[in-house]
């Protein structure tokens, strides 16, 4: 078995316990230089939080044990394959790589794909169905961006490093 499969069977063991324990069939290995620094599962049965999913549980976690956001460098491996939310989350920290066992169509049958999410995030935003509506107003005291700069520029260096949306 490859190290790939290895994680994957491990991503997969942890959703498959998630499930006895009443929760979704979903469970992510974070791996850093060839060892596992976190790991997660869906927890939206417990947590009523529709954001825990597996990656972002693993995300989170990894970010708490690393004390900081940026996980650049990790791969995840994830039991399914990962909703654009959780994909946006790995942009947003650096993850480069993914790779899952169950695809969306394996999931389709069950309710538990996310193609569909994908497809509408695929087209224009105007042809969306969430509405997103841009109203630029600028209230008093000044401008937002300007305020976070001015407070970005007593940091040490100046860079604002780790800063960055
Ligand atoms: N890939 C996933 C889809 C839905 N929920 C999860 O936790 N993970």
């Amino acid at each position: 078995m490859s190290p790939a499969e290895r994680f994957l069977c491990e991503a997969i063991d942890l959703a498959r316990e998630n499930v006895r324990k009443g929760g979704r069939p979903f469970g992510a290995v974070l791996v850093k230089d060839g060892a596992v620094i976190a790991t997660g599962v869906n927890e939206i049965h417990t947590t009523q939080d529709p954001t825990t999913h597996a990656e972002l549980q693993a995300i989170r976690a990894a970010s708490r044990a690393l004390g900081s956001p940026r996980l650049d460098g990790c791969v995840i491996y994830a039991s399914g394959h990962p909703c654009p939310m959780c994909l946006s989350a790995m942009h947003l920290t650096g993850i480069r790589e993914v790779t899952y066992a169950y695809s969306n169509s394996d999931g389709e049958p069950y309710g538990l794909s996310t193609a569909a999410i994908y497809a509408e995030l695929a087209k224009p935003l105007a042809e969306q169905s969430l509405k997103i509506a841009h109203v630029p107003v600028r209230c008093e005291d000044g401008d937002l961006y300007e305020l976070w700069r001015d407070a970005a520029s007593v940091s040490l260096d100046g860079s604002g490093a780790g800063r960055s949306a």
